[in-house]
């Protein structure tokens, strides 16, 4: 806990880093997984429960707060902390991404994005100075500059009009964001797959100077193997000193690989939105709970694992429970995922400190199988 926000980076192994961001509202150890609140809630979980998984920070979301119950109602009544019971930090996103994803009859110009709420049809304006209004008023503790991610593919002159244009929005959203002591503003690397265009970004986003960098741009349908082509260069073009956040990753093995690649946060709806649906991450693999072959299962999911479904329940139960469509099924298989995925960052800080990132890595990969389990 500081009243400022701060970087301290404990050790490294290779490009892997291991550390901590101080903030006034607690730190934040990283290499860090970040859950997503969609709608002002990690969908089927209490926030103590978010916390029991071992998360030191989440996501909120700008996008859906915005459209309601609005971010000046929410500020009206103490701010997104105060309003979904969590005091721990939250980041939250600029929102273009989402109305790009989300989102029918959107208008893309140098000002901003307009578009229709997918909820009722209402018509909205973000700009980098509204979505930094919006952060605001949710008393976000990690704000996102508002940006433009280009979905993939796309050719190189698309790429390179969109970087420049979120380097433009970039400047505006340093601007805006004004001087918020505690608070932390991150820039957004773009450039798509270019080495060549994401080091004139970075070289921007420098210029403007940010708390944070997160790398973006990826983990829209390039595939694994573009992504860590990417990362193999793009985190060494961001300052050193900073945390490095990679958007919207991803499955295990592509946060194991991140963070080799020097990546310190992320974040993605996968263990939650996954969770609800009896898809279970597990240190074996993947486990698809409505299968049949779980129903008269009375081993635990992950028998190594120490969370409240895996101590408490058999497969055959939690096979049961998705099958009747109790409520019961998602929060227990997205509290299972979330503290599977905090299970991996604290196995990585502890190995990046002791200089073991390469046998935790092996250990890693040699225990997943194939297919379901
Ligand atoms: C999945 N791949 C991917 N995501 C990405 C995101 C969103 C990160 N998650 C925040 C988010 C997004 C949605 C869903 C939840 C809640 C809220 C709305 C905030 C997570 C991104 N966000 C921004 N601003 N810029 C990107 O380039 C970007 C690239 C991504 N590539």
């Amino acid at each position: 806990m500081t009243a400022t926000f701060s970087f301290d980076l404990k050790a490294t192994d290779g490009k892997a880093r291991t550390g901590v961001i101080n903030t006034p509202r607690g730190d934040i150890r990283t290499p860090a997984f970040m859950p997503v609140g969609t709608a002002a809630t990690v969908k089927a979980m209490m926030p103590e429960s978010v916390a029991a998984t071992g998360a030191d920070i989440l996501l909120g979301n700008t996008y859906h707060l915005m459209l309601r119950p609005t971010a000046e109602r929410i500020d009206r009544l103490g701010g997104l902390h105060q309003f979904m019971n969590w005091d721990k930090p939250i980041l939250t996103d600029s929102g273009g991404f989402q109305v790009m994803s989300l989102s029918d009859l959107r208008k893309l110009t140098e000002e901003g994005v307009t578009f229709k709420s997918h909820i009722d049809g209402s018509r909205h304006h973000l700009t980098p100075e509204r979505s930094m209004e919006i952060q605001k008023l949710l008393g976000s503790d990690i704000v996102m500059c508002f940006d433009e991610c280009p979905a993939l593919p796309a050719d190189r002159k698309r790429i390179q009009e969109s970087m420049e244009l979120s380097m433009r929005w970039a400047q505006r959203s340093r601007d805006a964001f004004g001087d918020r002591p505690g608070h932390a503003l991150f820039g957004i690397q773009q450039g798509g797959l270019e080495e060549d265009l994401r080091g004139r970004s970075a070289e921007a986003l420098r210029a403007i100077e940010f708390d944070g960098y997160a790398v973006g741009g990826l983990a829209v349908g390039e595939g694994q193997e573009a992504m860590f082509k990417v990362l193999d260069f793009a985190p060494d073009q961001l300052p050193v000193d900073k945390p490095r956040y990679l958007m919207g990753v991803g499955k295990p093995d592509d946060i194991v690989g991140a963070v080799k690649r020097g990546i310190d946060m992320m974040d993605c709806v996968l263990p939650s939105r996954s969770g609800r649906t009896g898809q279970a991450f597990t240190r074996r693999g993947v486990v698809n709970i409505k299968n049949a072959r779980h129903a008269d299962d009375p081993r635990p999911l992950d028998a190594e694992c120490t969370c409240p479904a895996c101590s408490n329940y058999s497969r055959a139960y939690l096979h049961h429970v998705f099958r009747a469509q109790e409520m019961i099924s998602g929060m227990l298989l997205t509290w299972h995922n979330l503290h599977y995925f905090q299970e991996i960052m604290a196995g990585m800080r502890t190995a990046i400190a002791a200089g073991a990132f390469a046998d935790w890595e092996a250990d890693f990969h040699a225990g997943r199988a194939k297919g379901d389990i």
